[in-house]
């Protein structure tokens, strides 16, 4: 496996060479780069023709149409709320071992006076606490130094620059937030987990602002489209994102947000939880010790390799509209930390065996989803790189290489079985008496099994042939053998 360091640095050598490259090939405006720090490239004008070609209408729908996306905007915030404000410790069940709103939805018990009473004591502390959040992470991201890189070339040609700071705004953010909360002592953790579902409205109220702010935007001036969300209908348009890279002069909505609100609020959420556990029991219990540390290094993990998800189809493909939004800024934090949150309530320390098993899916996973997703950055990026030499590939059409040996050469998306072993090792630090934190790694499953499917319409589409050759010699898509 190579090592972090290496592969910034192969990340940093083909960054500088792209910019290098690109400045010498700059023979139309659009081509290129600014210099670092530089604001948003001049914008090229084109005719109102041009733009038409180059935004064509969608033709085609994804995530189940209008429909899917109406159940998108409502069904998905009402399962966090559910979550949020129905996982109340006091009573108790034995499915949902004690969260006892949800069993009384499960029995159909459910009181809508209960949910019009929660609605009406709704705390805008909250909203403010957590707009104060969200305003610190941008004012950081602006204003800490970081490296600047390219992304992948857009279809009109360009290239825009992204600043990484991923770790600096970690750093200083966590670092203004103890010494607020530090007068607190344990009175701030305990009032967040105290007041979850309330901030899981504010992040909700924000990922609405955000979502719609962005989307009447798109209306105004020249915007390079989603080629998946310019289909007319203004439900779904808004819901899959209309705009490609919305952005605030160089600030990018969709980058920041892909990895900023939502990875440091679950990061948050999980140190306060533990927190939480710690004032009730006066100690951490190993299952809360293993899920946080876990869960923090995954969320490290991907604020030191920020540069890869420029290559991610979010960030190169999909619009950012209401399900981008909602994922990062609601979703991410108070789906994911479930499992600390559930252990914050019901303590529980694991068996040598229990942990053993635990720690061994962990390192597993983490093993495949890093060396392979580091397997195919090194090969892209440094094609120079003495790892790569035993490496068999297939050249497409398009130039672009396709591995089909090492990890990529087992299954199509071996590094998504990485990040769902992870997952199910998440969930497993919870025991087997609840089945409410293993929603993770089931809604998981979900969504990797589903993006699987649309990475692989993506690359048929531009690979034609190519594509339909390499699953040939690669058949399994996710599971070596087994699917
Ligand atoms: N925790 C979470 O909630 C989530 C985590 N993830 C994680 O994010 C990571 C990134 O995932 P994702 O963006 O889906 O995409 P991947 O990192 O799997 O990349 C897919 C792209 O890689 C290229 N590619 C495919 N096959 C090959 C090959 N054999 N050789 C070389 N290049 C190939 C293609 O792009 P090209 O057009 O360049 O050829 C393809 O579109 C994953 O590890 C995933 O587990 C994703 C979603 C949610
Ligand atoms: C139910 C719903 C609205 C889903 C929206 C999907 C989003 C929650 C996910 C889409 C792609 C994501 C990625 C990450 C988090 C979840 C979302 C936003 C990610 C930032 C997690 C950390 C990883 O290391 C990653 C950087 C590879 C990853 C990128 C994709």
């Amino acid at each position: 496996m190579q090592t972090r360091s290496s592969t910034r640095a192969s990340r940093r050598d083909s960054t500088r060479r792209n910019i290098a490259e690109s400045k010498a090939k700059a023979s139309s405006p659009s081509q290129r780069v600014p210099p670092a720090n530089q604001a948003a490239p001049a914008p090229v004008q084109r005719t109102p023709q041009q733009w038409a070609k180059l935004n064509p209408r969608t033709q085609h729908y994804e995530f189940g149409g209008p429909v899917g996306a109406f159940a998108m905007v409502t069904l998905l915030p009402l399962l966090v709320l559910l979550f949020a404000f129905g996982c109340d410790s006091s009573g108790y069940d034995p499915l949902t071992r004690g969260y006892r709103f949800l069993s009384d939805v499960a029995s159909l018990q459910f009181d809508v006076g209960m949910l019009w009473s929660l609605i009406t004591s709704w705390k805008p502390m909250a909203l403010f606490g957590y707009a104060i959040f969200v305003a610190q992470l941008v004012t950081f991201s602006i204003s800490l130094p970081g490296e600047e890189v390219e992304g992948t070339q857009l279809r009109d040609g360009s290239k825009l620059t992204y600043r990484l700071n991923g770790l600096s705004v970690f750093q200083t953010s966590m670092t203004m937030i103890i010494m607020t909360g530090k007068n607190m002592g344990l009175a701030f953790p305990i009032w967040v987990a105290d007041n979850f579902g309330h901030l899981a409205v504010a992040t909700l109220l924000v990922a609405y602002l955000v979502s719609i702010s962005v989307f009447v935007s798109s209306f105004y001036g020249q915007k390079l489209l989603a080629l998946g969300g310019n289909t007319g209908n203004k439900l779904y348009d808004f819901t899959i994102g209309r705009e490609l890279n919305p952005r605030i002069q160089a600030f990018d909505i969709k980058y920041f947000t892909e990895l900023r609100p939502g990875l440091i609020g679950w990061f948050l959420l999980n140190i306060c939880m533990a927190l939480k556990q710690y004032s009730t029991l006066e100690r951490v219990t190993n299952s809360m010790v293993l899920v946080v540390l876990f869960q923090g290094f995954y969320i490290l993990d991907a604020l030191w390799n920020e540069a890869s998800i420029l290559s991610t189809m979010d960030i190169t493909t999909d619009g950012f509209g209401f399900m981008l939004a909602f994922g990062n800024f609601c979703w991410v934090p108070m789906m994911y930390s479930l499992q600390a949150r559930y252990l914050s309530d019901f303590p529980l320390d694991l068996s040598y065996w229990m942990m053993a098993i635990v720690i061994g899916l962990e390192v597993g996973g983490y093993y495949i989803f890093r060396s392979a997703n580091g397997q195919k950055d090194t090969f892209r990026q440094k094609p120079d790189d003495p790892r790569n030499k035993d490496l068999k590939f297939i050249t497409t059409q398009s130039g672009s290489r396709l591995l089909i040996s090492g990890w990529w050469g087992k299954a199509r998306h071996i590094n998504y079985l990485g990040d769902w072993m992870m997952s199910v090792a998440w969930c497993m630090t919870c025991g087997f008496s609840s089945i409410i934190p293993y929603f993770y790694c089931i809604y998981f499953a979900v969504l990797l099994i589903h993006r699987e499917r649309r990475d692989d319409d993506k690359c048929r589409a531009k690979y034609g042939k190519d594509w339909d050759r390499y699953c040939e010699k690669v058949p399994y898509r996710i599971i070596p053998g087994i699917y």
